[in-house]
């Protein structure tokens, strides 16, 4: 910690407020403190004092709270100034800390620093970061349980796992010619086994972690005319698209920010597919198709009177991409709505935007696809990094798993091993680069 700089900034949000907070964290705060209060506060106690100006003018008068290393947030030295909230107070003030031998902090700069320390994993890191930008309340509730350690918790049990597996791969690698214990190979198999299932059950809760926390991007699509602008208007209840009965009217992507049930769906409306000579039309529909390739979820737009019964949806859809029928405009013809299977077994949904008949149901369907249709108690916040650490994860152990089917060389499945820890340490930062640290904190606020 010593030779690091001290860094300050604002740490409450810009605009007027009740107080204003300034914090510092580093070597420099006992000195700060002498110079800005006179006097160094007691630990962990709030001390009211003049903030003072270089001519000891006093700039506001305050609270000023000392948290001596390593008991605080960022295990360094830490003073917070609480003041009245201006914003040119709290800007005299930070140019005064600022003076007295701090610098500005960088975004995410503190919490950044409580990782180096020790004091919060990477999980529980960008679970503060969620937790401040979470915009429903299951979204901030899942990253409080991220925040308590949920997801580090998780990790840490596989990492553990992982590594009991690891030594006894080593100690037949290290001791080749000692007489091992002839069951080794088929303890080794289950632990892997074991371990690849537990790695699949949190993968599964990790995703819809992910989901709830980003939502899921819905595309509209279908031909010409069928109500896809319509279905917009009613899931977002505005009139975000223009609808007409002139096929061809969309044109644009457009889309609105829908909330079902806490979880967040942005849903994009396109341009009908169909062939056609006109250029701007053209140009929707190749911008339509490239949303639907990026898309969560298709809602595949029907018109119930052009469609006889089980219509499938066109074969050249990318197959990746999980697609929802919908069949639309049931007010002019007699489907009862909501869902109805089809005859190879997958679902179909049948509504009117127009009446909002069989909305609910599409709702329903639409959380359902999240994975948010059962209860989901142990659930935490996740990002697409550590999704992608776990998927990572599950590929190495895969090979691992292979590797020891085959009864390869001891080598190969310990390389195996190696691997995946390296991945699955990368979540909670027990293995982690700068270049990976620069990208998580540098998204943070300034202050955080
Ligand atoms: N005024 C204020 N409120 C705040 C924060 C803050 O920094 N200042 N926080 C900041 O984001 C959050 C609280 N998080 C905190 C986490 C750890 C410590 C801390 O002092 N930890 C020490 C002592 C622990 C103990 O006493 O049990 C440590 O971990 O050693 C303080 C705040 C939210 N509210
Ligand atoms: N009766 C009835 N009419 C509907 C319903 N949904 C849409 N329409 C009508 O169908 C016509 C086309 O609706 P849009 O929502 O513009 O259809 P679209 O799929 O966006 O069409 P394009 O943008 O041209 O691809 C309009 O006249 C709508 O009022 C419905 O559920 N019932
Ligand atoms: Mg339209």
């Amino acid at each position: 910690m010593s030779g690091r700089e001290t860094i300050a900034a604002v740490a409450t949000p810009p605009g007027v407020g009740a107080v204003g907070i300034v914090r510092v964290s580093g070597p420099a705060v006992p000195d700060i403190a002498l110079h800005l209060l006179g006097r160094l506060p007691a630990p962990r106690q709030a001390l009211l004092a003049d903030f003072r100006a270089d001519d000891a003018e006093s700039i506001d008068q305050g609270l000023a709270l000392y948290f001596p290393a390593p008991h605080s947030f960022t295990g360094e030295h830490v003073l917070e100034l609480q003041g009245h909230g201006g914003p040119v107070v709290l800007d005299r003030l930070l140019a005064r800390v600022l003076a007295l031998g701090a610098r500005a902090a960088r975004p995410g700069e503190f919490s950044e620093r409580a990782f180096l320390e020790g004091k919060l994993d990477l999980t529980r890191a960008e679970a503060i970061a969620d937790l401040i930008a979470s915009g429903t309340e299951q979204q901030a509730r899942l990253a409080a349980r991220s925040l308590s350690g949920a997801l580090a918790r998780q990790v840490d049990e596989l990492l553990e796992a992982l590594t009991r597996v690891r030594v006894l791969v080593e100690a037949s690698l290290d001791f080749p010619d000692e007489d091992l214990d002839p069951d080794l190979p088929s303890g080794i198999a289950a632990d892997l086994g074991r371990l690849r299932t537990d790695l699949d059950t949190l993968l599964i809760t990790a995703q819809r972690g992910e989901r709830l926390r980003d939502g899921l991007m819905v595309v509209l699509a279908g031909a010409p005319n069928a109500g896809k602008s319509s279905l917009l208007n009613a899931l977002a209840e505005t009139d975000r698209a223009i609808v007409t009965p002139v096929p061809g009217t969309t044109r644009d992507l457009l889309h609105a920010d829908v909330q079902i049930d806490g979880l967040p769906l942005r849903v994009f409306d396109t341009a009908g597919l169909r062939l056609s000579p006109d250029p701007v039309e053209q140009e929707g529909v190749r911008r339509a198709r490239e949303q639907i390739d990026r898309a969560d979820l298709v809602l595949w737009i029907v018109d119930d009177a052009d469609q006889a019964g089980d219509a499938a949806p066109p074969t050249d859809l990318p197959p990746q991409v999980p697609l929802l029928t919908i069949h639309n405009k049931i007010d002019l013809t007699a489907r009862a709505p909501g869902e109805h299977p089809r005859a190879d077994g997958t679902m179909q949904l049948a509504c009117s935007a127009t009446t909002g008949a069989g909305l609910d149901s599409l709702r329903r369907a639409l959380t359902r696809h999240a994975g948010l249709g059962t209860d989901a108690g142990g659930d935490f916040s996740a990002r697409r990094r550590h999704l992608d650490a776990l998927r990572r994860t599950r590929e190495h152990l895969a090979a691992a798993a292979q590797a020891q089917a085959d009864a390869a060389p001891p080598e190969l499945l310990a390389e195996d091993l190696r691997l995946a820890q390296d991945s699955l340490g990368e979540i909670t930062g027990a293995v982690s680069s700068d270049d990976l640290l620069g990208r998580i904190f540098s998204e943070f606020c300034i202050g955080k």
